[in-house]
């Protein structure tokens, strides 16, 4: 089984998250989920998790969502949307550069996963790019993010101009997803007067993708590196290439 077989929805090992103060409607969206892992006969080792207070339950939940053999990717979109951010909790990850967007770990989620805190200036971008076969999911901490999403380029393509399939705008605490399958993206602040800060969560980690040229589709291998870990300015010289997919027009 490969990694991406092993996000389906889980039955052996379940995992839920209760609505604590949920309306009808969220009670209902939970006993949904319920049922329907039911109907799969899951009812051994359940684990129930409370929507996290704060960034650290969001963690401890996180790494215990991620600690089972499948894992349901509705879930975990779920769990962090429930997080409700609070600037105190992740300012100590939110570094920005004026030159580019950064990357910032916040947890290595036992091997399972990357956390990290993604920091945009006025107007940065990332560049058009592919996710390693890894699932991606990116919440909104503050400020809104543009996603302009792009179909995979293929060989008949010949050199062509990449051009957006869908446009998708997330204000703070939405959670956005995508994977290979759903195909590629690009991520920017479209504001220019407001700096954007968003938490990703890749799983499994990788630090190389590809980078697509939108004018020609030419692609290319791009490492990914932090420019902090765990709160501190990562050694220039020691992590390669810096840290982001940066379009040309940034
Ligand atoms: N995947 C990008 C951020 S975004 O544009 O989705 C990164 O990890 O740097």
């Amino acid at each position: 089984m490969n990694e991406m077989e092993s996000f389906n929805h889980c039955c052996s090992d379940n995992v839920h998250m209760l609505k604590s103060s949920g309306s009808q409607s969220d009670m209902q969206q939970y006993s949904d989920k319920m049922d329907f892992e039911g109907h799969n006969g899951c009812e051994e080792d359940e684990i129930t998790l409370n929507p996290p207070q704060n960034l650290q339950e969001l963690i401890e939940g996180l790494k215990v969502i991620f600690s089972k053999e499948k894992v349901n990717t509705d879930l975990v979109k779920d769990f962090m949307t429930s997080y409700k951010s609070n600037i105190k909790e992740w300012k100590k990850f939110a570094k920005f550069d004026k030159h580019r967007y950064t990357r910032n770990l916040v947890d290595e989620g036992n091997g399972k996963f990357n956390l990290m805190v993604l920091c945009w200036n006025e107007a940065q971008g990332s560049s058009i790019h592919s996710h390693a076969n890894s699932h991606c999911l990116m919440k909104v901490l503050d400020g809104t993010v543009q996603e302009q999403l792009y179909d995979w380029p293929t060989e008949s393509d010949g050199e062509h101009k990449m051009v957006p399939q869908h446009v998708n705008q997330y204000p703070r605490n939405q959670v956005a997803y995508i994977n290979d399958d759903l195909g590629l993206h690009r991520v920017e602040n479209p504001s220019h007067s407001d700096k954007a800060v968003t938490l990703h969560l890749y799983s499994p980690p990788f630090d190389e993708c590809e980078s697509f040229d939108e004018k020609t589709g030419h692609k290319n291998k791009a490492r990914v590196t932090f420019w902090s870990k765990f709160g501190h300015r990562t050694p220039f010289g020691k992590t390669g290439v810096d840290a982001s997919f940066v379009p040309e027009n940034n």
